[in-house]
């Protein structure tokens, strides 16, 4: 997949074949967030334990919007498949611009469900992929730093939906604008809904699980990141939000 050639990224295979490749990324990234203890004062707006100075977020969001800004400087949220958990704060980058093909709508860095994706992280999925409860104030730093991993590739993620939905759009443009026209929310869904693809994701990453994040020459050794909460993550969360982004991307399709 070529970003600066459009015909290698509205190809629905290699769209999925990319999905596929994030799932080994965000599977290392949880495990690696799985050494930690859930630490929620990490995640606490104002924590009078953990002062921030001229800030008066959270100790994970200072660490995300810092981080943001210096990755925007050097040009990642040019590229069309990076969405900031930070939009309004992002800075210009001092490297020229890339000057990618136009290859979604206008309108595309609007369908950002990256507060939606921090939230069920936080209430969500870290209780099932943390060590223990309770918090580790040694390692602060390291579970931000591991957490704006996982959100990062989470987002990652769920944000390739909206080229999805432009080469689902793209592959039946009649069948999309009557749906569009008529805002059938329910019937895009529909259309948009590949169960056999959703069965096969969900059964490879039963099959990664058992085999990632275990030491394979001891069968009986502690599993970090458990098949079924693996599954869990993906049908409950992942997969859903993922077909949010692609009916919200199509539901403005039609925009000017
Ligand atoms: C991503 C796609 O669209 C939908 C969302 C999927 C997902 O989030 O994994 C899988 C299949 C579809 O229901 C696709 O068709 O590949």
């Amino acid at each position: 997949m070529d970003f600066t050639r459009p015909e290698t990224v509205l190809n629905l295979q290699n769209i999925r074949n990319e999905l596929v490749r994030m799932e080994d990324t965000i599977i290392f990234k949880f495990i690696e967030r799985s050494h930690f203890a859930t630490c929620p004062s990490v995640y606490k707006e104002q924590h009078p334990g953990l002062t921030i100075p001229n800030f008066e977020g959270s100790f994970l969001n200072w660490a995300l919007l810092n981080l943001e800004i210096t990755q925007s400087r050097i040009r990642r949220f040019e590229s069309p498949d990076e969405t900031p958990f930070f939009p309004d704060k992002i800075q210009k980058s001092f490297l020229p611009s890339v000057n990618y093909p136009q290859i979604l709508a206008p309108y595309a860095p609007e369908v950002n469900y990256n507060d939606t994706i921090k939230d069920v992280y936080i209430e969500k999925i870290i209780p099932l992929i943390s060590r223990k409860d309770g918090d580790d104030s040694n390692n602060f730093g390291s579970v931000a730093t591991s957490d704006i991993e996982c959100l990062q590739s989470l987002s990652r993620r769920i944000h390739f939906g909206k080229f999805v939905a432009e080469a689902k759009f793209q592959s039946d443009i009649p069948l999309y604008t009557k749906l569009i026209k008529d805002k059938d929310v329910e019937r895009i869904m529909e259309n948009i809904t590949n169960s056999a693809v959703e069965e096969k994701i969900l059964e490879r990453l039963t099959k990664k699980a058992e085999v990632y994040g275990v030491d394979p020459t001891n069968k009986k050794g502690e599993k970090r990141i458990t098949p079924e909460y693996l599954v869990k993550i993906y049908k409950e969360i992942v997969i859903p939000i993922t077909k949010e982004v692609e009916v919200e991307y199509l539901l403005r399709r039609l925009e000017d």
